[in-house]
């Protein structure tokens, strides 16, 4: 490991009991504006865990006693299950994806809709939480938007914790986080080793200064994670990010091939960033046994589109001059 990032870890690596909430509270009333929260959870047919990942933040973070999160917003994916009325009647601001932008049709994919939840937020912190996950702790917020709060040199914060994988609530192995372990892991260390020190590169689970934000692309699909680490070190350098252990966090998984299709877009998100021009053929082939044909091929094509930074969107612009 570089010695860039061993001094990192020593200084940028922190637990959630590192910043109490009272430490945070104080911290966010000295920074006024500047301490703003808003927590998004993008959300694709998550009735079953979006409610109660709702009602914890409101719960615990959201109250006259301890009013760290000033907004808190679902942005629905176009599910069709009833993520909107359960995330609503949890008390969530929900806002449709397609009624965000409707100038530029939206397209699926996760980093499309946490692009478009910055056309619908006004905190000058940005928290991102995945809607899929159990046994959720508040901690997840109060920890990553800690250095925010209290150090204005950090500008990305990512969780990190256990994951174990989980079948029916039973755990069948302890390294859940796949992806991470077969391909961004392998890809962060051998191309960018300064951020070799992030325990979990692609957790869904971070926090971010708007200022940040609003200036990097957003790939459209999974490699929105990998993509804003690397553009995030090259615009704001590795001392501007940091981790924060938050414990253990327990979320559906999908299957091999879903991540297989998602490790083929987080490496086009490696591979556009590294040559910036010659992409390898965004396609990719599977196969499943189908009876008496035996391995048939299924093409996927790999998502390539990114969203531009929204600086360059003129109604983000306006509402902020506003
Ligand atoms: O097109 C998409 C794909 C995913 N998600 C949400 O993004 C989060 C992470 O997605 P997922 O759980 O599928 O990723 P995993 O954790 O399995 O890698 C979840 O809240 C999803 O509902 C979304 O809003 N739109
Ligand atoms: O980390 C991973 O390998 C994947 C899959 O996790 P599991 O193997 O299902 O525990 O999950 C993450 O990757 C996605 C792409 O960056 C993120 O969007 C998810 O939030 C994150 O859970």
């Amino acid at each position: 490991m570089l010695d860039e990032v061993e001094r990192w870890l020593a200084h940028r690596s922190w637990s959630a009991d590192d910043r109490p909430l009272d430490l945070l509270l104080a911290a966010k009333r000295a920074a006024g504006q500047w301490g703003t929260i808003s927590v998004v959870l993008p959300a694709l047919n998550e009735e079953a865990t979006v409610g109660a990942i709702v009602a914890a933040i409101r719960r615990d973070l959201m109250t006259p006693e301890v009013p760290l999160v000033d907004e808190l917003v679902v942005v629905d994916s176009a599910s069709d299950d009833r993520t909107a009325q359960v995330a609503a009647q949890a008390g969530a601001r929900v806002v449709r994806r397609d009624a965000i932008l409707p100038r530029l049709p939206a397209v699926a994919g996760k980093g499309e809709v946490l692009w478009r939840s910055l056309l619908v937020t006004s905190g000058e912190i940005v928290c991102f939480i995945d809607a899929d996950l159990r046994e959720f702790d508040t901690r997840f917020v109060s920890g990553i938007v800690g250095p925010l709060l209290t150090d204005p040199a950090i500008g990305l914060v990512k969780a990190m914790y256990d994951r174990p994988l989980e079948t029916g609530g039973e755990v069948v192995a302890a390294g859940g986080g796949r992806v991470t372990e077969l391909v961004a892991r392998p890809l962060l260390n051998l191309h960018w080793p300064r951020l070799a020190g992030f325990v979990q590169p692609l957790g869904g689970e971070y926090a971010a200064r708007r200022s940040l934000l609003e200036q990097l692309p957003f790939p459209v699909g999974y490699g929105v994670e990998l993509g804003m680490l690397v553009d995030a070190l090259d615009l704001v350098g590795l001392d501007a990010m940091a981790q924060v252990d938050v414990g253990e966090r327990h979320h559906r998984h999908q299957d091999g091939q879903a991540l297989g299709r998602m490790a083929a877009t987080i490496y086009h998100t490696a591979q556009h960033r590294l040559s910036r021009g010659h992409l390898v053929r965004p396609r990719l082939t599977q196969f499943d046994r189908v009876s008496e044909e035996g391995f048939v091929p299924r093409t996927h094509s790999v998502d390539t589109q990114e969203r531009p930074p929204m600086l360059e969107i003129g109604e983000y612009v306006a509402r902020r001059a506003a």
